[in-house]
């Protein structure tokens, strides 16, 4: 959407002379300074805590310090499936068709930052195969999903992970295992609780009777016929992101002042939310913003998006409006900075980068002030961008 269309954006002119805006070690506010200088202690003590041989070199090329979230379970208890639905946006009812993962799919993904997907074939077991490098495999930082078929015998699954989360234990106690109680569409409330109790105490019960009391184990109830399972994934990937409690101070500080009822800081391609304000986060919320990145990707694709083209520009830029796009714009990255009416409470979605979008639900009497609201997520969005400047992997 461009401002024609939008209407009640207030451009912010920014001073050239602003000290953010020049670059450079010197001109950094004390706000960048402080996130920089915590950002590098905990590179420093990451790198630390990574084996020597992992950090020497990376498996097969890939580049280093992209966090790796490995897919592993049984056989058909629906890994491919995730990751096509999640990152592939493949329809949910079109993986019935999926074959079986014969060899290890690497995935990677040009996104905030920039992880990799690793999709295991179930029947492996990389313990017991030579062949894999496992100081490689689980040396760089990231996560371990652990997939169980909550709609199959889930015993055998159970015991592999256990034998799973007690071998890296011992060598890579770090390692975020996140346990996906999977395919839960059509089981009851009540029974979904149940197996998510049985399997929890299963593992507990086990870890610690091997000695290890606070492994880091954390499990959800996911279905790719709903949005629970990228819920789970938001879960996920918001344990990768260095320092993210200043996001999540960020989007509630914007709340706050222009009485937001809930933001949400997309990653728009795969609309896993990176972070959120500190309001409890409900499905509700979270589906509704969802489904409107939905309708812009939608409406761009429909009437273009970046980059346009010369001629289009000429268009938008001449008469009546005589004037450059980036003059005309909020921002030079948004194309879809507008406001629709859901409930009589406005949605405002904003994009930060080619990756981000910030989503909010205003509250109803919010509408009238949308030049101060423009001007404070402007403000937020710059603040974000910075954030992200400053902690992307170097
Ligand atoms: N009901 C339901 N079925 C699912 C769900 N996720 C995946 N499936 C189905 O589970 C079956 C197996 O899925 P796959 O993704 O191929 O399983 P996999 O774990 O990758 O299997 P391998 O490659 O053999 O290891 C497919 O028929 C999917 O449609 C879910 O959330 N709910």
């Amino acid at each position: 959407m461009d401002s024609r269309l939008r209407g009640q954006d207030v451009p912010v002119e920014h001073d050239s002379n602003e000290p953010w805006a020049q670059g450079g070690e010197s001109s950094l506010t004390p706000a960048q300074l402080n996130l920089t200088r915590l950002f590098e202690q905990d590179q420093q003590r990451q790198q630390k805590n990574m084996p020597a041989k992992a950090a020497e070199q990376a498996p097969d090329g890939t580049a280093k310090g992209k966090p790796r979230l490995l897919l592993m379970g049984q056989r058909r208890s629906g890994k491919s499936s995730i990751s096509s639905v999640v990152f592939h946006k493949l329809p949910p009812s079109e993986t019935l068709f999926l074959e079986s993962t014969a060899r290890i799919q690497k995935d990677e993904l040009p996104s905030f930052m920039d992880f990799q997907v690793w999709d295991f074939p179930g029947q492996i077991d990389i313990f017991e195969n030579p062949t894999f490098d496992i100081d490689a495999m689980f040396g760089e930082i990231g996560a371990l999903i652990w997939v169980i078929d909550a709609q199959d015998d889930y015993l055998e699954a159970v015991a592999r992970l256990n034998v799973t989360i007690l071998n890296l234990q011992r060598t890579y106690p770090n390692i975020k295992i996140e346990v996906f109680i999977h395919k839960v569409d059509g089981l009851s409330d009540d029974y979904k609780l149940d197996i998510q109790r049985d399997i929890t105490i299963r593992i507990q019960d086990e870890l610690s009777d091997n000695g290890f009391e606070n492994a880091p184990v954390t499990f959800h109830l996911t279905s790719i016929y709903n949005h629970s399972i990228f819920e789970a994934f938001s879960k996920v990937i918001q344990k990768l992101i260095p320092r993210l409690g200043i996001l999540e101070a960020m989007l509630t500080n914007l709340c706050r002042t222009c009485r937001f009822e809930k933001a949400y800081l997309f990653d728009v391609t795969s609309k896993i939310y990176i972070a959120t304000d500190s309001a409890p986060a409900d499905m509700t919320s979270y589906e509704i913003c969802s489904d409107y990145i939905d309708v812009i990707i939608d409406v761009t694709e429909v009437y273009g998006s970046w980059p346009r083209s010369e001629k289009h520009r000429e268009g938008l830029e001449g008469s009546p409006w005589n004037q450059k796009l980036e003059d005309q714009v909020a921002s030079n990255w948004a194309e879809s900075c507008m406001v629709l009416s859901d409930g009589n409470k406005p949605i405002i979605l904003r994009e930060v980068n080619k990756y981000l979008a910030l989503v909010a639900i205003m509250k109803e009497d919010s509408y009238d002030k949308m030049p101060l609201v423009n001007i404070n997520v402007e403000v937020v969005v710059q603040g974000l961008e910075e954030f992200f400047d400053i902690t992307k992997p170097k």
